[in-house]
C-alpha cells in the first residue's frame, strides 16, 4: 500500500494531462499497445497447444518441459533478455542464420521487443490454461463424443467454452505483464525511441530528467495493471466472485409449475409434431408438472448388438433389438470398463462391436452410435437443459431451430419441459438426470448405455421415471445397457441381468431366473437373500467356513453349489425349537435394522455362517430381541434353494 500511496501523493494532478499527452509518452504507449498485443497474439498461437499438451499428453520428460515453460517467471529479466541475445543476437547461435537466409534481425528492432515480452509473459497464459484444462474432467468431452460430436466440434464447443475463464485470465496476464515488461527488453532489444522504446522503459528515462512526468507515467501503468486485476475479479486465484458459474447467474423465475402448463402448453404442443422425433407427447400437464409423460415413445429402427470384450472385463454379449440388460456386479467388478470399452474409451478393455450389420469396432466413439449417460450425468454446464439435450441434433447437423423443437420435445417426455432454459447448475440432481436421458434418447443412438441413470432420484419420481424410461425402452430399436446397483431396477426394468464379477460375466439370464437362483453370493444379497457357498453333499450344502445345510431338493454331490435362503424363511426363536425343522443353530443378534414395515436382523453363529432374518417389530418386541441377545435360529429344509456355481 505504502508504494502505491507514495505514486498517488507526489503525483502532480494539475500537470497530469500534460505529461501523459506528451508526444514520447504517446509515442511509448502506442509501442507498449503494439508490443504486448504482439506478445499476447504470439502467447496464445504458442502458448495453446503447448498448454494442451501439458495438460492432455502424456510424453516423457513433461515434468522437465513444464520447468522451462515456467523458467522465465523466475529468471531474472535481464538474464532473460542476455540469453535471448545469446540465441538470436548478431552473434548468438540463430542470429546469423536468421540474418544471412531471411534477412531477420532481431535485437534493437520492435520485433525484439515483441520477442522479449512474449519470453517473459507466455508463462502467465500457459500455467493458467493449463490449469483449466486439467481441472476439465474428461467425461464432458466424452460424453460429447458419444452423442456425435467430432473432435473439432467438441474443442470448440465443451472444452473452450469450459476452460474459457482460464484462458481469458491467462491472456489478460499475458498482456498486461507484457506491457510492463522491461528487463528482458532493454537488454535484448535495447531503448531506441519509436522502436523500442515502450511506457515502462520511458519511466526509467524520465526518473533522471522529470521526476514528475515518471510519476505520471508511472501512474497510468499502474491503471493499467489494477483495471486488469479488476476485471479478472478473482479468476487467476479461483475465488468464487471471479468464476462467475451460473450457479450465481440470477436463476429464470421459478415459475408455478400449474402456470407454466398453461403457458407452455400452447406454444410447444404445435410444435412438437412437426419434430421429426415423430408422434412427440403433447406437452400436457403431466408433461409440465414435473411427473415424466409416458406419452410419446419414439420408434427407431431394429439394432441388434454383438459384442467381444477382451482386457479387464472379458466377455461376449449377444442381444437381439430391443432388449434391456440390467448390469450389475459389486464395486471395481467392470460395469464402468464394459461401458467404456463399448464406446472406445478405454485402453483397459478392447470391445470388437457390431450394432445391426455395421461393424463399429475401428470408428471413433463419434461415429459409433452408442450414446452415453455417465453416472454424474455430465450435462455440459455452460448450455442450458433444451441446448444440452439438442447437442447431438445440432452435431449432425440439423437446424437449430428444428433441433431445438425436437428437443424440447424430449424434455416434455421427459417431465422436464418447464426447466429447458435452465443451466445444469440450477437443476437438482435428479431433474439433471432426467435431462442428461432426454440427451441420451435424444442422440437417437444404436446402442444405449446408462450408468445409474436413476440414483440421484427420489423414490417417487423414481418410479415414475422408470415408467417412463420403460416405454421408451420398449420401443427403442437398440439395445440398451443399464448399471445398476438397484435391485428393482434390474428386475423391473430389463429383459436380462448381466452380473459382473472381477471382470467375468458370472451370470446372465432373465430376470425371473436370477432371482430365483442366482448364480453368486453377491447378487443373491443384492437381491436381499443369504446366500451360501460350499460343497454338495447326499442331503444338501457342506458350507465354506464350517457347518451343514440340510436341504430338500439336494444336486448331485461333489460340485460347488450355492444356498439361497429368503431372510423371511428364517425362524428366530428365544428357546431352542422343538418341531421339525432340519436346519437349527444358536445365534447371537449383532445388528437390528429396519426394512420397510418389517426389521432385519444379523444373527452370527459359530455352526453357521451369517444370517440375515427378517421379522415384523412386534414379533421382535414379543422376542425381547435386542443387539448381543442370544437367540436360535432355524430354516426348513424345503425354505433352501441350492444353486451350481
Ligand atoms: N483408469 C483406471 N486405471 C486403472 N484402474 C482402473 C481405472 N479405472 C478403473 N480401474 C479399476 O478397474 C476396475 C473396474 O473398475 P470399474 O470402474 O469398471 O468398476 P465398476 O464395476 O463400474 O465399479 P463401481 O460400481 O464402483 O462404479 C476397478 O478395480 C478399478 O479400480
Amino acid at each position: 500500500m505504502l508504494p502505491l500511496a507514495g505514486i498517488l501523493a507526489r503525483t502532480s494532478w494539475g500537470d497530469l494531462g500534460a505529461h501523459l499527452t506528451a508526444e514520447p509518452t504517446v509515442r511509448a504507449l502506442r509501442l507498449s499497445l503494439v508490443v504486448s498485443l504482439w506478445a499476447l497474439g504470439l502467447s496464445l498461437l504458442l502458448g495453446v497447444p503447448l498448454a494442451w499438451l501439458l495438460a492432455r499428453a502424456p510424453f516423457p520428460g513433461k515434468a522437465f518441459v513444464r520447468s522451462l515453460v515456467l523458467l522465465p517467471m523466475v529468471l531474472p529479466p535481464t538474464v532473460g533478455g542476455v540469453a535471448l541475445l545469446l540465441a538470436f543476437g548478431r552473434r548468438g547461435l540463430l542470429g546469423p542464420w536468421l540474418e544471412d537466409a531471411f534477412g531477420i534481425t532481431l535485437p534493437f528492432h520492435t520485433s525484439g521487443a515483441v520477442l522479449a515480452a512474449t519470453f517473459v509473459a507466455m508463462p502467465f497464459l500457459v500455467i493458467s490454461l493449463e490449469g483449466a484444462l486439467g481441472g476439465l474432467r474428461p467425461r464432458y468431452e466424452e460424453t460429447a463424443a458419444s452423442l456425435g460430436a467430432s473432435p473439432v466440434r467438441v474443442f470448440l464447443t465443451v472444452t473452450l467454452p469450459m476452460v474459457a475463464p482460464g484462458l481469458i485470465a491467462g491472456a489478460a496476464l499475458t498482456w498486461a505483464r507484457a506491457l510492463g515488461e522491461f528487463g528482458a527488453t532493454i537488454t535484448f532489444a535495447g531503448n531506441l525511441p519509436g522502436a523500442t522504446q515502450t511506457l515502462p522503459l520511458q519511466v526509467y528515462l524520465l526518473l533522471q530528467d522529470s521526476p514528475e512526468a515518471a510519476t505520471s507515467v508511472s501512474l497510468l501503468l499502474l491503471a493499467i495493471a489494477m483495471v486488469v486485476l479488476v476485471a479478472l475479479r478473482g479468476r487467476w486465484t479461483g475465488t468464487p466472485g471471479g468464476r462467475r458459474n451460473s450457479a450465481s447467474r440470477p436463476a429464470p423465475p421459478d415459475r408455478d409449475e400449474t402456470a407454466a402448463t398453461s403457458a407452455q402448453a400452447a406454444p410447444s404442443a404445435p410444435a412438437a409434431p412437426s419434430a421429426p422425433a415423430g408422434p412427440a407427447a403433447p406437452a400436457g400437464p403431466a408433461a409440465q408438472e414435473g411427473p415424466a409423460s409416458t406419452s410419446g415413445p419414439v420408434p427407431s429402427e431394429p439394432w441388434p448388438l454383438h459384442a467381444d470384450v477382451t482386457g479387464f472385463t472379458r466377455l461376449t454379449l449377444d442381444a437381439d433389438p430391443g432388449t434391456t440388460i440390467a448390469v450389475v456386479g459389486p464395486n471395481g467388478a467392470g460395469k464402468t470398463t464394459l461401458l467404456r470399452a463399448l464406446l472406445g474409451l478405454t485402453p483397459r478393455a478392447h470391445a470388437t462391436l457390431r450394432l445391426g450389420a455395421a461393424d463399429v469396432t475401428g470408428l471413433p466413439t463419434h461415429r459409433r452410435g452408442v450414446a452415453w449417460v455417465p453416472q454424474d450425468g455430465a450435462l455440459f454446464p455452460h448450455l442450458n437443459a433444451l441446448a444440452n439435450t439438442a447437442y447431438a441434433l445440432r452435431a449432425r447437423g440439423v437446424p437449430r431451430a428444428e433441433a431445438r423443437r425436437e428437443a424440447q420435445g424430449w424434455l416434455d417426455r421427459l417431465g422436464v419441459g418447464h426447466l429447458a432454459h435452465r443451466r445444469p447448475a440450477e437443476l437438482s440432481g435428479g431433474q439433471a438426470g432426467r435431462v442428461a436421458l432426454a440427451r441420451a434418447l435424444a442422440a437417437r443412438p444404436r446402442l444405449l448405455l446408462l450408468d445409474e441413470p436413476l440414483a440421484a432420484l427420489d423414490q417417487t419420481t423414481r418410479a415414475r421415471v422408470r415408467h417412463t424410461l420403460r416405454g421408451h425402452l420398449a420401443d427403442f430399436g437398440g439395445v440398451c445397457l443399464i448399471v445398476t446397483h438397484d435391485p428393482v431396477e434390474a428386475v423391473s426394468l430389463a429383459d436380462r441381468v448381466l452380473v459382473l464379477e472381477n471382470g467375468r460375466a458370472v451370470q446372465d439370464e432373465p430376470p425371473a431366473e436370477v432371482t430365483r437362483h442366482p448364480r453368486s453370493p453377491w447378487v443373491a444379497r443384492m437381491l436381499g437373500r443369504n446366500a451360501w457357498p460350499g460343497t454338495a453333499v447326499p442331503d444338501g450344502l457342506a458350507l465354506d467356513g464350517g457347518g451343514h445345510l440340510v436341504v430338500a431338493e439336494p444336486l448331485p454331490a461333489g460340485g460347488e453349489a450355492l444356498a439361497v435362503i429368503a431372510p423371511e424363511s428364517v425362524s428366530v426363536h428365544r428357546e431352542r425349537p422343538t418341531g421339525s425343522p432340519r436346519n437349527v443353530w444358536p445365534g447371537t443378534v449383532r445388528e437390528i435394522t429396519s426394512g420397510g414395515s418389517r426389521l432385519r436382523l444379523l444373527i452370527t453363529s459359530p455352526h453357521a455362517p451369517e444370517l440375515i432374518a427378517e421379522i415384523t417389530p412386534q414379533a421382535a418386541a414379543d422376542l425381547g430381541l435386542a443387539d448381543g441377545v442370544h437367540v436360535w435360529t432355524s430354516v426348513k429344509a424345503t425354505e433352501a434353494t441350492v444353486v451350481p456355481l
